[in-house]
């Protein structure tokens, strides 16, 4: 990875984790259009449809999902802390020589693995909200979408780790008795800056709208038409992007001192 995609560096800054996070709202935006040029195309999701693909052994999307997660892993995707696989069973081992990823996170951090919850909410809540009704036939295109929202999704959740572990070394103090108490509630009042919040909120509904908009020429008939209703991209930040980064954070604190 390029250095300056990298937060995962002994310069770690809470500045430097939200610069980060802002980058990678757009990621989010993009890819959540990207998916919207598809109908729903239930089949993709429809354990028979893809019965006779041999290994499938699911949909068509967690086909796709999981071959091109063994594939990543023999690319070494996974040697990288910031990346999590939806399938981490059974993944074949990296195939390229070991990369120097500075050890910034507690071992600790290994064992949180939030994505089995991501992939529920954004099959089952997220992508009925922001797709139309529909069936186009452009399955396989369709799993590729969803896929590179899930990962987009997942990397950003998975933030969380590192927001958390640049938050507890500024205010160690506060932070250590929570942990030995396990005190969730004062972890996650602690970590809170409901302003912060309000403004990703803000900011991810204008990037829907400013990326999401019809780009004309002439005359601006489509004006306040956008390939993904902004005020769905703010409520995903707001019901579960946020407090499953939250959750995240949480569960690296209460192991941050094991
Ligand atoms: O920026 C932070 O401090 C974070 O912890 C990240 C985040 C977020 O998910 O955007 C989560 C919790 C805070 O209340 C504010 C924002």
């Amino acid at each position: 990875m390029a250095k300056a995609e990298s937060n995962v560096s002994d310069g770690l800054t809470l500045e430097l984790i939200r610069e980060s996070l802002i980058r990678q709202e757009d990621t989010i935006v993009f890819s959540l259009i990207e998916r919207a040029r598809f109908p729903l195309n239930s089949p993709t999701y429809d354990k028979s449809y893809a019965s006779s693909v041999p290994g499938s052994g699911g949909s068509l999307v967690e086909f796709i999902v999981k071959q091109t997660e063994a594939i990543q892993a023999k690319a070494g995707r996974y040697e990288n802390p910031e990346e999590h696989p939806f399938f981490p069973d059974n993944l074949p081992p990296s195939q390229v020589p070991p990369q120097k990823n500075p050890e910034v996170l507690h071992p600790a951090a290994m064992s949180v693995n939030i994505n089995k919850i991501i992939w529920d909410m954004y099959f089952n809540e997220l992508l009925p909200l922001f797709v139309t009704p529909g069936d186009d036939g452009n399955y396989a295109s369709t799993a590729a979408r969803d896929l590179e929202c899930l990962q987009a999704l997942s990397r950003r959740i998975h933030y969380g780790k590192l927001v958390a572990e640049v938050k507890f070394r500024d205010e160690r103090k506060d932070y250590e008795p929570a942990i030995r108490a396990q005190d969730r509630d004062t972890l996650i009042n602690l970590l809170t800056f409901a302003r912060v919040e309000e403004a990703v909120k803000k900011r991810v509904e204008k990037k829907a709208m400013t990326f999401g908009q019809e780009v004309t020429l002439g005359d601006d008939g489509n004006k306040g038409k956008y390939k993904v209703n902004p005020a769905i991209v703010s409520r995903l930040y707001g019901d579960w992007v946020i407090p499953l980064t939250k959750d995240v954070e949480v569960e690296y604190l209460l192991h941050r001192l094991d």
